[in-house]
């Protein structure tokens, strides 16, 4: 057995952090033979929710389980993790757009990054899950002077993973069988679900389906697909939220597939034209731990233009919040 190491979920007693702390425990992020420690945050008022959460834990006896911490309290929250999943922020409702959650959801995010960088284990991986994912990854990166900014992430995986379901229902094959999928940018509303690299069983995907379809129903249908599910369940994605939170991790930890990738909001390096200074969802290969930007890709016309939209917005949001980049 593996000596254990430790991940943090911040809002652990909220809906995506209910759905994932179990699965986590369980070793769906990091493997069977990996215990975890598992630190676990919460405001305050929410101590009591979070203690039943801990009770519920241990009630399950998870092998892999080594250890709970569970706190209101940042440092002890990050110290020496290894992972850190950061989820505690609020959602959005019916008719906002995740951007609107910006003033209520940034400020969180600053002391998190530096509580990060005084008290993680140097190697720690951060995914940003809390709304505007980008945009508070950028605010938690920026705050840690002492860390890679590599070291930050965004999730747009359940927008990837929404596109695999797509295009596989369209075309009748499982999601298995379908390779290289992408989403670009940010996300929200402009994200761009990329399938011209995609294939589908082997075949080039865009020779499998109209470009009508494409382009009127297959992108709005990913980029609109977190407020249909809040209409539909009045309260937004949460343990699909959750288990896309486990894949970014575990591709990130453990690699991804030869000859596929996986989407992940990463600081752009000015690959493919994208300005450095956001974070923005490319595709990418993992390997050993760290991640690497597809290179050379052929863009069209028609990918550029989707592609520099949602770079404008991540640009917007990020000059809305530039008193909060500074450590
Ligand atoms: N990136 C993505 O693909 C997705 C992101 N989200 C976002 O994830 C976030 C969480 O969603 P839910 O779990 O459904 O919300 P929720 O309201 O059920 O849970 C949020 C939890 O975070 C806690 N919290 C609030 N501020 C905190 C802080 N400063 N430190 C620690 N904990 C704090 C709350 O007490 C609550 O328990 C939202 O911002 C939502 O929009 C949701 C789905 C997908
Ligand atoms: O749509 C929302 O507000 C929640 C979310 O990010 C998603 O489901 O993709």
């Amino acid at each position: 057995m593996k000596n254990p190491v430790r991940v943090a979920i911040t809002g652990a007693a909220g809906n995506i952090g209910y759905a994932m702390a179990f699965r986590i425990a369980a070793g769906d992020m990091l493997g069977p033979d990996q215990p975890v420690i598992l630190h676990l945050l919460e405001i305050t008022p929410a101590l009591p929710a979070l203690q039943g959460v801990v009770m519920e834990l241990n009630d399950c006896a998870f092998p892999l389980l080594a250890g709970v911490v569970a706190t209101d309290k940042l440092e002890e929250a990050f110290k020496d993790v290894n992972y850190a999943l950061l989820v505690g922020a609020r959602p959005r409702g019916p008719g906002m757009e995740r951007k609107d959650l910006l003033t209520a959801n940034g400020a969180i995010f600053g002391p998190q990054g530096k509580a990060l960088n005084d008290c993680a284990s140097r190697d720690v991986k951060v995914l940003v899950v809390g709304n505007p994912a980008n945009t508070n990854s950028l605010i938690a990166q920026c705050n840690a002077p002492d860390l890679d900014p590599k070291q930050f992430t965004a999730m747009t995986r359940l927008d990837h993973n929404r596109a695999l379901s797509q295009l596989a229902e369209k075309t009748g094959v499982h999601f298995n069988f379908i390779k290289k999928m992408t989403i670009w940018g940010n996300h929200s509303s402009t994200q761009y679900p990329d399938i011209s690299q995609c294939t589908v069983d082997g075949k080039a995907a865009p020779s499998l389906v109209e470009r009508d379809w494409y382009e009127a129903t297959f992108i709005p249908e990913v980029q609109q697909r977190g407020a249909a599910i809040i209409k539909a369940r009045g309260a937004s994605s949460a343990a699909s939220a959750a288990s896309a939170a486990i894949d970014h991790m575990r591709s990130w930890a453990l690699g991804t597939a030869e000859g596929d990738w996986v989407s992940m909001g990463v600081p752009s390096d000015g690959s493919y034209g994208v300005a450095p200074g956001i974070i923005y969802s490319y595709p990418c290969v993992c390997k050993d731990g760290k991640y690497e930007i597809v290179q050379g890709l052929t863009v069209d016309e028609f990918s550029k233009a989707k592609m520099a939209a949602t770079e404008t917005e991540l640009r917007e949001e990020r000059a809305a919040v530039e008193h909060l980049l500074k450590p």
